[in-house]
């Protein structure tokens, strides 16, 4: 994965936004990090927008500025009451603010076409889990289900 940016990615996209879910913390191992940086330049290298949990701290942060740095686009979603918790100084891209946690999985299983999950702590599990059961139950047919690495996600 070199350095690239949204002009040079391909005309047809079969993903147009993907959700990442991630840790709100930057992790105690730099590998974290390196993993949220690459994954940001894929989807930037691959013209690939970002729907995230919209906070500007950890791993969150880190890939949401790197996809806006390479000009694509992110929209986070986050409850009002998480706003002060997860967002330090300026946000990233757009933010959509709702009411609740459940509000915010569901506008981000809306606004995704597919879902990754990076290293992080409880929460990226929660999620991650709820988006692999609603495709058990049919709520949604979005990938992510079959091809998700679980390894090392809770370690930091
Ligand atoms: C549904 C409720 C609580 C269940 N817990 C969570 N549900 C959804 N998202 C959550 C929950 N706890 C934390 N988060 C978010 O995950 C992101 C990453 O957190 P991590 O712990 O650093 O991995 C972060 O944005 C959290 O807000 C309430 O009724």
């Amino acid at each position: 994965m070199g350095d690239t940016s949204a002009a040079d990615a391909p005309a047809a996209r079969r993903f147009g936004r993907i959700c990442v879910f991630c840790g709100s913390n930057p992790g105690n191992r730099a590998v974290f990090g390196d993993a949220a940086l690459d994954l940001g330049k894929e989807l930037v290298a691959r013209g690939i927008d970002l729907v995230y949990g919209g906070g500007s701290i950890g791993l969150m942060g880190l890939i949401a500025q790197t996809v806006l740095d390479g000009g694509c686009s992110v929209l986070g979603v986050i409850p009002k009451a998480l706003m002060p918790l997860e967002i330090s100084g300026a946000s990233v891209g757009e933010v959509k603010v709702v009411s609740d946690m459940h509000e915010r999985k569901a506008e981000m299983a809306r606004q995704a076409d597919a879902f990754i999950a990076l290293p992080g702590g409880y929460g990226t599990m929660e999620e991650l889990l709820e988006m692999i059961t609603w495709s058990q139950l049919g709520i949604h047919d979005k990938p992510g289900r079959r091809k998700v690495l679980l390894s090392k996600i809770a370690e930091i």
